[in-house]
């Protein structure tokens, strides 16, 4: 097996696919680790939880950036960073061409209108105490913007625009179905016409027969006040449906980065591979042809991550190579200047990984890692 590294486009203006594009922000080698404690008194050690390592990425107006990965990679963390609820360990985040990593809390504030975020948890973000009129006028109250009767008109307006009855703007928030609390989450993210939001899984939480209807709702309303979005979701085939582009994350990386349709007929990450594996297909026909790509083990901690490419140790391809060396995200031969994958061997077109063995590399750090847990138990 040949490693594919070298042969990363040089026809291609620059292979970490930048583009000149219309970026609307742009995060740079962002990293996010979390200090922890663990162990005794006698034996405490400060360790740090690699929850986002070293990611780069554009978004551009207009578009809908998918973010997809296992639970645990570093999704909400990375999208944290971006609207500065967390401040980065280090890295860049601009919008508009501005340092946001940067500013100061006073600084960030007339930004906070630009970025909005739709929460998960439908149920959780909203104060059950509070009548809904004041939780979607909040943003108004916050930025001091209109006041009274004017307040009550535009909230009733935002209310009308994402599907909900403007008389029940006195009720409380039990007072809604799942589907309709998500409404009240997106249209006080509306309220100040930002220009990016980022949906962190704002359908995981709800039945799937009212997804479908959040995520028409979403689309409506990026045609009609041309948003920006950061959709966050496990599910890969959610991803497909709302994305322009999707990045792929593993342990506090992008494994793969690419235009939807690109990574979905043409992935070159194994993980990306292993992912898509795992979507529900309707058509029968192409369903039966298929091979779901069984992945060895769990994600390893992001307080030690493996060493070379943190994939190796449950990667069918991996070789010497990726346990030592961490691979660039880069175009790689053959590929879109937009498609960028991190890995030495990526997936050759007509590749069956289902079929692919672990490979001996792979296999020993298993192996060094069951020793190294069986050591410190004894
Ligand atoms: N405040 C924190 N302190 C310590 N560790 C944290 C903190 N927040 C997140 N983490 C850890 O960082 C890693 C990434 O978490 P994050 O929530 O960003 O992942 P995720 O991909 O969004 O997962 P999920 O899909 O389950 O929400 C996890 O190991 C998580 O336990």
């Amino acid at each position: 097996m040949s490693s594919d590294t070298s042969s990363s486009t040089p026809a291609h203006p620059d292979p970490r696919g930048r583009s000149d594009g219309d970026v609307l922000m742009e995060v740079e080698d962002l990293r996010k680790w979390f200090p922890v404690a663990s162990g005794g008194f006698l034996r405490r050690k400060h360790e740090h939880v690699q929850a986002v390592d070293g990611v780069s990425l554009q978004v551009r107006r207009g578009e809908t950036l998918g973010l997809v990965g296992e639970t645990g990679c570093g999704k909400s963390t990375l999208a944290r960073c971006m609207i500065r609820l967390h401040d980065a360990t280090s890295g860049r985040v601009t919008f508009e061409g501005q340092d946001i990593t940067a500013m100061s809390r006073r600084e960030l504030r007339p930004l906070r209108r630009e970025i909005q975020m739709i929460f998960q948890d439908p149920y959780g973000s909203l104060n059950p105490r509070r009548r809904i009129g004041s939780i979607i006028g909040d943003p108004f109250a916050i930025h001091g913007v209109s006041s009274g009767t004017e307040r009550k008109r535009k909230v009733q307006e935002l209310m009308e625009l994402v599907g909900l009855n403007p008389e029940h703007y006195n009720r409380f928030p039990a007072e809604f179905s799942g589907g309709q609390r998500q409404r009240i989450g997106v249209a006080r993210a509306l309220a100040m016409r930002p220009k990016l939001i980022i949906c962190d899984e704002p359908v995981s939480a709800l039945d799937v027969s009212i997804q479908a209807q959040i995520i028409n709702l979403l689309a409506d309303l990026q045609k009609e006040f041309n948003l920006t979005y950061v959709f966050i979701a496990h599910d890969l085939s959610v991803v497909r449906h709302v994305s322009d582009r999707v990045a792929v994350m593993y342990l506090g990386k992008v494994a793969e980065i690419a235009d939807v349709d690109d990574l979905h007929e043409r992935p070159r990450h194994p993980y990306t591979n292993a992912l898509l594996s795992a979507v529900p297909v309707a058509d029968p026909d192409v369903s039966d042809q298929r091979e779901r790509i069984i992945l060895r083990g769990d994600v390893p901690s992001p307080l030690n991550p493996p060493s070379g490419c943190r994939f190796h140790p449950r990667c069918p391809k991996a070789a010497d190579q990726c346990v030592v060396e961490e691979p660039l995200l880069i175009s790689r031969s053959g590929d879109a200047a937009t498609h960028l994958a991190a890995c030495h061997l990526p997936v050759q077109p007509g590749e069956n990984l289902a079929e692919a063995r672990p490979t001996l590399a792979a296999e020993y750090t298993e192996f060094a890692a069951q020793d190294l847990g069986n050591g410190e138990q004894s």
